[in-house]
Parts: structure tokens; C-alpha cells; sequence
């Protein structure tokens, strides 16, 4: 979105009508993202034979819909800034030139014609940082476009601390990071001038301090043997995709996997972690759609013990946190993966997907009560202004965070760096 507008008060006004739009593009996906999950869910109901239950649904839905229908996606505006023009012939488009001159200045040469965005960079071709920072952009934008608002030439004081923490806030960085952030950064600054760049710096270690001890690499194919690993979440968080991208890594250390399509409520699931185990080279155990999952891990674990296997992936099938009935199908798979190995599964990795921002925490804290989760991922931080959401569940759980993705291809997937992510959450380069 370009909104081009010449004179400082323009450029507020400006700013004002890019965060209206924002918030309205957030609450759009919010209840689009809603509509995905009512989706899944009434597709299970179906599957199940529970009619009733995915009629019931698919009300909610309709009444989403017609919500969505009334909130048709916002088109950023120009405004129409009555200038006080003489010539009576309306320009066609006004081109983003530069501020107009008060003195004719002599043109050294022609200015060349403003590129209208730069295109990104191909992702495969930028770093991770870069395609973090691309992919964050979103989030970052929404912060940094309230600190540059708030901190102008300002002092830090009790007004500028309160609409800095409601920015942290609108940011999904939830009410306790937020207020943390804060009084930290009153501690050295209070009442001094502060420039909106050396917010984001304060900001960015600040986040740091935060996220630094969820920091946690790990390396799946080292440890005990076989590793099962299971990967849970709900539907369409990222769990298939997740589990091929660490596939892949894992084909060029040479471990010797075995994947297991545990989502036996979708055939899909299981046909596209048959593709990634065939790109991998890494085997894909699987059953027919419908069959027992807890049946199919177990004999999974037979596999790999018999076969001395270094690790085991399993995929489950999406579930909403609060449907208890699905949740105790998670609860199965633990005991019998169990019954071979009292130590397993050595990982349960909750796979997120940020663009969900505050419903996340819910998910960590029903999964971790019924899943016992030990790490988590993140998915989906491209294209999302809710990635400030792992501040908040890195304060609020001590959980770590063992990969981040901002893509759909295998390289998007890259183990966490609080540093790296902090930079690009708040818009400074690498
Ligand atoms: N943009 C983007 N898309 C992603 C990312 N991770 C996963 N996806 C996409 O999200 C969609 C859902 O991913 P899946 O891996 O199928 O999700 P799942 O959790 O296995 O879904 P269920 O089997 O329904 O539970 C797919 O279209 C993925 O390509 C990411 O980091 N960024």
C-alpha cells in the first residue's frame, strides 16, 4: 500500500488512515482465520458421522460470512485533499513527486522516475535475516510506524510511556511483555529525549531479554534412539509442512529417519507428507484415512526399533483446543507410544501458526496441559502483523522455541535466534 502525501500534515494524516486500514485488515483476517478453522472443524464433524454438530457449524460460519460480506477487504484510499488548485482539469493520478520547491532550484539532472515498490528479492536467494525481516514486516510496520508517530522529538515521559505500551499491546505483544518493556525502559530514559531510533534499538533488547532464554537449538537427530518426536497443533497451524522442511535438513546430516502420516483424519495430510518424504528421500509410514492413529504410531516405534532407527516424526491430525474428545485421541497416542518406550516421545512440538496472534496462548496452554509440550514452533510469520505474539507467550511460558517459518519452501524453516528476530520484530536492519 502506497499512500503518498507531501506535507508533514498530510504525512500524519497519512499514517493515521495506514493504521485504520491495518486494524481493519487485522480484524478481516482474524475472523477469516476463524472461518478456516469452523471450516476444518465442520469437516471432521462430517467425517465423524456427527451431522447435527457440523450443521451447527456451518451456521457459524454462514453468520461469519455475512459479516465478511459487510466488511468487504479495505482498498487503501488517496483522500481527497481539496488543494487549493487553480486549474480546473483534474489530474489524472497525482504522481509521488517530490515536495514542491518554495524556489525553482536548477535541476542538476532529471530525477529519475520513482520506482513504485521495490520488488523483494527472490526468496531463495536472500538470507534468512532478510527473508525474517520481509517476512516481518507486517508486524514491524505496525510498531514502528506507532513509535515514529509517538517519538517525535519527544521526552520519554508518563504520556509517551502510555501510548508506547498500547502500541506493544496492539502488537500483540501482549499486556505483561508490554508493561516489562516499559518500565525498563523508563528506568534509564524517563524524562530524557529520545528519537524514535533509539526506541526500537532500547525496544528491540528489551524483546531480546525476553525471547533469549527461550532460545533453544535442538538437533533431532542426536539424543536417544530411535527420538520420537511427535508434532501436534491445530488444524492448518503448519504441522505436515513443518515436519517436511526438518526432513529435509535431516536428509543432509544423513540420519536415518521415518515419518509417520499420524493425521489419518485427512487424506491430504498424508499424501503431502508422502511428498516430502519422497523429496527427503526419508520413508512415510501410513494407513488409510480413518485408521487408528495411536495404532499406527505404535507399529511405527516396532519399525523403528526394529529397523535401529535414529528417529521417528510423527504428524497428528489437527485439533481445536477445546474439543475435549480430540484432545483425548492426543492423550492415546502418548500412552501407547509409551507402553514401548517409557521415555517417550522424547519431543512434543507444538506447532503455531502466528497469524492467529492472541488465540496462540490459549493453544500453548491446552496443549500443554494435555500433550505435555516441550518446544514449540512458530509458522506463518510472513504475512502477518501478529508476530509479536511469541513475545508474549515466550513471557508468559518457559517453553523454548526451536524454529521459526516464514514460508512455504524448505529453507523458510530456520531454528530460532531471539536476537534476529527481535531486530527484524522492530524494523532494524540485521
Ligand atoms: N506462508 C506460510 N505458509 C505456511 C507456513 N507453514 C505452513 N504453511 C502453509 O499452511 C498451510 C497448512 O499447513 P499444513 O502443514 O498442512 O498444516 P497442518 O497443521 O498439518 O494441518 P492439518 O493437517 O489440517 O492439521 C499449508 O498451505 C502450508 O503450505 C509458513 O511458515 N508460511
Amino acid at each position: 500500500m502506497i499512500l503518498w502525501f507531501g506535507k508533514k500534515k498530510d504525512k500524519e494524516k497519512a499514517r493515521a488512515i495506514g493504521r485504520e486500514i491495518e486494524a481493519e485488515e487485522a480484524k478481516r483476517a482474524e475472523a477469516e482465520a476463524l472461518k478456516q478453522q469452523l471450516e476444518d472443524s465442520a469437516a471432521f464433524q462430517d467425517a465423524m458421522g456427527r451431522e447435527e454438530r457440523a450443521e451447527e457449524i456451518q451456521e457459524q460460519i454462514e453468520e461469519l460470512e455475512e459479516t465478511l460480506d459487510e466488511t468487504p477487504p479495505v482498498e487503501p484510499t488517496i483522500p481527497a485533499e481539496p488543494e487549493p488548485e487553480p486549474e480546473p482539469e483534474p489530474e489524472p493520478e497525482p504522481e509521488p513527486e517530490p515536495e514542491p520547491e518554495p524556489e525553482p532550484e536548477p535541476e542538476p539532472e532529471p530525477e529519475p522516475e520513482p520506482e513504485p515498490e521495490p520488488e523483494p528479492e527472490p526468496a531463495k536467494k536472500q538470507n534468512f535475516f532478510a527473508r525474517l525481516t520481509s517476512g516481518l514486516s507486517r508486524s514491524s510496520n505496525k510498531l514502528t510506524e506507532g513509535i515514529s508517530s509517538v517519538f517525535v522529538k519527544r521526552k520519554l515521559d508518563d504520556e509517551t510511556l502510555e501510548e508506547l505500551e498500547d502500541i506493544l499491546i496492539m502488537s500483540d505483544l501482549g499486556a505483561k511483555a508490554a508493561s516489562r518493556i516499559t518500565s525498563n525502559l523508563a528506568k534509564d530514559r524517563f524524562d530524557k529525549e529520545v528519537t524514535d531510533q533509539e526506541i526500537k534499538i532500547a525496544l528491540a533488547k528489551e524483546v531480546e531479554d525476553i525471547l533469549k532464554p527461550r532460545e533453544r537449538h535442538v538437533d533431532f537427530a542426536d539424543g536417544p534412539k530411535p527420538r520420537i518426536v511427535l508434532f501436534v497443533g491445530v488444524n492448518g497451524s503448519g504441522k505436515t509442512t513443518t515436519i517436511g522442511k526438518i526432513a529435509s535438513k535431516l536428509k543432509d546430516q544423513g540420519a536415518k529417519a521415518l515419518l509417520v502420516a499420524g493425521d489419518t483424519f485427512r487424506a491430504a495430510a498424508i499424501e503431502q507428507l508422502q511428498v516430502w518424504g519422497e523429496r527427503a528421500g526419508i520413508p512415510v509410514m501410513a494407513k488409510a484415512p480413518g485408521a487408528d492413529a495411536a495404532g499406527l504410531v505404535y507399529e511405527a516405534v516396532e519399525k523403528a526399533k526394529a529397523e535401529d532407527l535414529d528417529l521417528v516424526l510423527v504428524d497428528t491430525a489437527g485439533r481445536l483446543q477445546n474439543r475435549a474428545e480430540l484432545m483425548d485421541e492426543l492423550s492415546k497416542i502418548l500412552r501407547v507410544t509409551r507402553k514401548l518406550d517409557p521415555e517417550a516421545p522424547h519431543d512434543v512440538i507444538l506447532v503455531l501458526d502466528a497469524t492467529v496472534g492472541q488465540n496462540a496462548l490459549s493453544q500453548v496452554e491446552a496443549f500443554r496441559h494435555t500433550a505435555g509440550v516441550s518446544g514449540l514452533v512458530m509458522t506463518k510469520l510472513d504475512g502477518t502483523a501478529k508476530g509479536g505474539v511469541l513475545v508474549a507467550i515466550a513471557h508468559a511460558h518457559d517453553l523454548p522455541i526451536h524454529f521459526v517459518g516464514v514460508g512455504e519452501s524448505a529453507d523458510d524453516l530456520q531454528p530460532f535466534s531471539a536476537e534476529t528476530f527481535s531486530r527484524a520484530l522492530v524494523g532494524l536492519d540485521g
